[in-house]
């Protein structure tokens, strides 16, 4: 089974053509972010690139007003969302999107058991860091083996420190079908690097192959 790919944190055109191979593509509607982008922008920037991967908006805390602007903007495929997953569900539920909750694990007792009512998928990565002004795209890690043996009750994908050096083994040790990367594919913090971006894709399909 090929693993998914989704590259995250995108605020180019030469970012979104890299991407092209992926699942998915994030953009980041947080203005802490480095990676920080408009609804303005993103609706140029995907009006120029017909046939792109789903897109899908990310928001911290966001309120109904905020992904309303958004959506009002700019077509989404899905909302991926750091808040609780009451307030992501019903903001899936409002938009008729589907949502993918962010999760920030350090112990194996972080991970669910059960489907949170109305989320479609999970996004698991490492708790922020010490003194981390953002939730995520922090390029920190968590132990890998935590997941192993998790029985997922939703679809998931693995996220935070990986690299185009480090997605076949973390795919391997963790056991993830779909990883998700921004930092590691970045020359700078907020600049995507094309090459970085296609190498990631590879590594992650030819990990699928070892897997199969
Ligand atoms: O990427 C960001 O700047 C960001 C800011 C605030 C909340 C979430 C953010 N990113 C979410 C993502 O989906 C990242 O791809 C994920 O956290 C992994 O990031 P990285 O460790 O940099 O690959």
């Amino acid at each position: 089974m090929a693993v998914a790919v989704k590259i995250c944190g995108l605020s180019d055109a030469a970012g979104i053509e890299a991407a092209r191979g992926a699942d998915w593509i994030g953009f980041v509607f947080h203005p802490a972010s480095p990676r920080a982008v408009s609804p303005a922008q993103v609706r140029r920037l995907l009006d120029d690139a017909p046939g792109h991967p789903p897109a899908i908006g990310l928001f911290v805390r966001p309120d109904e007003a905020m992904v309303a602007e958004a959506l009002d903007t700019v077509r989404l495929d899905g909302l991926q969302l750091y808040t609780d997953a009451g307030t992501a569900a019903r903001l899936g539920h409002r938009f008729g999107l589907p949502v993918w909750l962010a999760l920030g694990v350090g112990a194996r007792a972080d991970l669910p058991q059960h489907a949170p009512p109305g989320i479609g998928r999970l996004l698991v990565e490492a708790k922020p860091p010490p003194g981390a002004r953002l939730p995520g795209g922090n390029a920190t890690a968590f132990d890998h083996r935590l997941t192993q043996g998790w029985a997922a009750p939703l679809p998931w994908l693995l996220a935070g420190g990986l690299t185009p050096g480090n997605v076949a083994g973390a795919i391997g040790e963790s056991g993830a079908e779909a990883v998700d990367v921004s930092s590691g594919v970045e020359h700078s913090p907020g600049r995507k690097d094309p090459g970085l971006i296609d190498a990631f894709i590879r590594a992650a399909r030819s990990a699928s192959v070892m897997r199969s």
